[in-house]
This record gives structure tokens, C-alpha cells and sequence, in this order.
């Protein structure tokens, strides 16, 4: 049985996501914790005749840290939607001024409060929040770099919805067919669709310009969200939907659970230079990025292998060049992270 908990979960994200989760039959314990309203979420929550007991989490000052350690204390999987979405006219990297302090001090706090836990993070600009999370591990001494994952999941389920619509295809049959990697803002997102010789056929049939306006979607889908709200936030429930799809994956793998091995395993933006091979293939094909989001296997919980895009996905001339623009914007993120650790104390 896994504990989770939430961070940011009285959030648009963080309420949906927490719904899920006490729906999962494996999670025994669901800690949620938030600045506010957390306590009236889980009372809410717990209602539901799920296993799971639910337990809400809210500091009663800026100074209180205790309370958050309470809600982490044993956590074996740690969901991260904490922070402010954006507003039309705004790119993710204009959160960071906000989102990186807050990122700082709640994994700071996992690892003080459970440096074991798997930590997953949704809170952008996610080129720069997972760099920021493991600067802080690395500095508390605790940085295991196969438990931590930026969440890009979202990317790969508008790859299967919008390339389904496009060749007429159910989206759900395209799951583990294709793959997205790279970064979660823009073009560092690259869509990988020609790794089967079944969608790849299909994508062959479709126009220069359908192909292009497919990538271009799945890079920019976050702003279409964002226009249609019209200043009330960014994507939410589909965003729920897809950390619930990469959590759910964890929780089962920490109960001994694998995946299917005939498809493609949803991608996670971590640090590679950390996980087996992972340096080779960043030394190789990456210009030596330290970070990037790849196909991940689990097992207990972490990361045990990754599929490498470059000799299993059979990646096109044209989509190599979309790793390398994408390598271009995420040099900068990534730095920034790192460097606004190097000059804050924990
Ligand atoms: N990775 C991805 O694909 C996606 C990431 N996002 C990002 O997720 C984040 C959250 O988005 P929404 O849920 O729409 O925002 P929201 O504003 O609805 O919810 C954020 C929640 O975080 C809480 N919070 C703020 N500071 C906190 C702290 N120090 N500790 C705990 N909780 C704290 C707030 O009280 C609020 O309940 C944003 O940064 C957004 O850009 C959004 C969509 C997709
Ligand atoms: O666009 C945003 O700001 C939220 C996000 O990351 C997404 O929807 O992919």
C-alpha cells in the first residue's frame, strides 16, 4: 500500500488530481496539503468509499514548516501542482520568478521529511522547476536522480489526441504508440510519431502542412487552454487526467506492478545524467543537455532503465532537428534553476 501526497491540492489541478488518486485502490493513505483550503478538500475527499484515508494539510502562518513535514512524513510518492498558472500573454518562464521559491522550499522539505519518496513535478516552467528540485536534493545530500520526474505527460496525451483526429484514429489506440520528448514549453516539445510502421504509414499520408500544424499543436496546445480561459488559469482537468495517468504508474510499480513491454512507456523530463546509460545518450545525441524527458521504465518506484528515442523510435531527419532547436531553449531553463539554488539557502 503507497502513501501519496499532494502538494498544491486544493488547486484546479491539484483537486481533480487528488480525485483520482483516492480513487486508486492502492493508495492507502492520501495526505493533502495546500496554503489553503486543504482541510476542506480532503473532508470532501474523504467521503468517498475509496480505501484510502485522506488527511488535509494547511499551515496556519507563513512561518509554520511544520505542518507540511507532518503531511510528508513517510510519503512514498510526492505529486507537485503548487504555484500560479498563467495568464494569456505570459510564457511558462515568466512563472519561474514565483514558482521557483515555492518549488525550493517544498522539496526542501522532502528531503527533510521523506528523502525516499518518488517526486513528481507539475508545477512550471518545468524546464526549470526539476533542475531547481535537484540542486536542492543535491545540496540537502539526499538526490536520488531515478526518484525525480517533471511531469510531461500532457504533451504525449494531446500527441494521441490530435494525431488521432488528424489520421483517424481512436486517440486511445495510439497510446504507447508514439512518444513525445525533450522539454514542456514550446519547441523544446518533440513529438516523435513514426516509431511504428503502422502510425508511421499513416503519418505519411498526411500533408506537409497537416504534419506541421500537428507539431505545432501539441508544442503550443498549453496556450490554446490558456486563451479559452481567458485569464482563469491554464490547462487543469486534462492536466489532472495526465499526472494521474504517470502517477498511476508509479503507485503500480512500487506494488511490484510492470508495464506492458510491446509499448512505448510515457516520458518523464529527468536528470539523465544521473539514471544508467543516461550520460552516454546525453554525451551522444544531446549536446550533453543534463536534463530531457525520455521514455521511462519503472520498477519499486524509480527509474530502472530508459528507452533511448535514437535506436528504438526510429526518429526522422526532420525530428532530430527538432531535438536540436529544442536543446537550444533548454540549456538557458535549465541553467536558471540551477543557479537560483546555488544562491538561496534551504
Ligand atoms: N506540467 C504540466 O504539464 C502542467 C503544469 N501546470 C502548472 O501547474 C501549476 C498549478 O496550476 P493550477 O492548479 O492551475 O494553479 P492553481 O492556482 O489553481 O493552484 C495552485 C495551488 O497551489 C497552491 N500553493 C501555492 N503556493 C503553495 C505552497 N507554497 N505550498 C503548497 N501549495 C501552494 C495554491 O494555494 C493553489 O491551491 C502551475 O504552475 C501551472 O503552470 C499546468 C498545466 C500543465
Ligand atoms: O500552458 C500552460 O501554462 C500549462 C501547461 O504547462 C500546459 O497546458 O501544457
Amino acid at each position: 500500500m503507497v502513501k501519496v501526497t499532494v502538494c498544491g491540492a486544493a488547486g484546479g489541478i491539484g483537486q481533480p488530481l487528488s480525485l483520482l488518486l483516492k480513487l486508486n485502490p492502492q493508495v492507502s493513505e492520501l495526505s493533502l496539503f495546500d496554503v489553503v483550503n486543504a482541510n476542506g478538500v480532503a473532508a470532501d475527499l474523504s467521503h468517498i468509499c475509496s480505501p484510502a484515508k485522506v488527511t488535509g494539510y494547511q499551515p496556519s502562518s507563513k512561518e509554520d514548516r511544520d505542518t507540511i513535514q507532518k503531511a510528508l512524513v513517510n510519503s512514498d510518492l510526492v505529486v507537485i501542482p503548487a504555484g500560479v498558472p498563467r495568464k494569456p500573454g505570459m510564457t511558462r518562464a515568466d512563472l519561474f520568478n514565483i514558482n521557483a521559491s515555492i518549488i525550493r522550499d517544498i522539496v526542501g522539505s522532502i528531503g527533510k521529511a521523506c528523502p525516499n519518496a518518488a517526486i513528481l513535478i507539475i508545477s512550471n516552467p518545468v524546464n526549470s522547476t526539476v533542475p531547481i528540485a535537484a540542486e536542492v536534493l543535491k545540496k540537502l545530500g539526499v538526490f536520488n536522480p531515478k526518484k525525480l520526474f517533471g511531469v510531461t505527460t500532457l504533451d504525449s496525451v494531446r500527441a494521441e489526441t490530435f494525431l488521432g483526429e488528424l489520421i483517424k484514429e481512436t486517440p486511445t489506440s495510439l497510446k504507447g504508440q508514439i512518444s513525445v520528448i525533450g522539454g514542456h514549453s514550446g519547441d523544446t516539445i518533440v513529438p516523435l510519431v513514426h516509431a511504428t510502421a503502422s502510425v508511421a504509414k499513416k503519418v505519411s499520408g498526411l500533408s506537409k502542412s497537416q504534419y506541421n500544424e500537428f507539431i505545432h499543436r501539441v508544442q503550443f496546445g498549453g496556450d490554446e487552454v490558456v486563451k479559452a480561459k481567458n485569464g482563469a488559469g491554464s490547462a487543469t482537468l486534462s492536466m489532472a487526467y495526465a499526472g494521474y495517468r504517470f502517477a498511476e504508474k508509479v503507485i503500480g510499480s512500487l506494488n511490484g506492478q510492470s508495464e506492458s513491454s510491446s509499448e512505448i512507456p510515457d516520458s518523464s523530463y529527468i536528470y539523465l545524467a544521473g539514471v544508467p546509460n543516461g550520460k552516454e545518450l546525453s554525451q551522444k545525441y544531446l549536446k550533453n543537455s543534463e536534463f530531457f524527458s525520455v521514455p521511462v521504465i519503472l520498477e519499486k518506484g524509480q527509474i530502472k532503465a530508459f528507452v533511448n528515442p535514437f535506436d528504438k523510435l526510429n526518429v526522422t531527419s526532420e525530428e532530430s532537428k527538432l531535438v536540436d532547436i529544442a536543446l537550444g531553449g533548454l540549456q538557458n531553463s535549465i541553467d536558471q534553476g540551477t543557479t537560483f539554488v546555488t544562491g538561496s539557502k534551504l
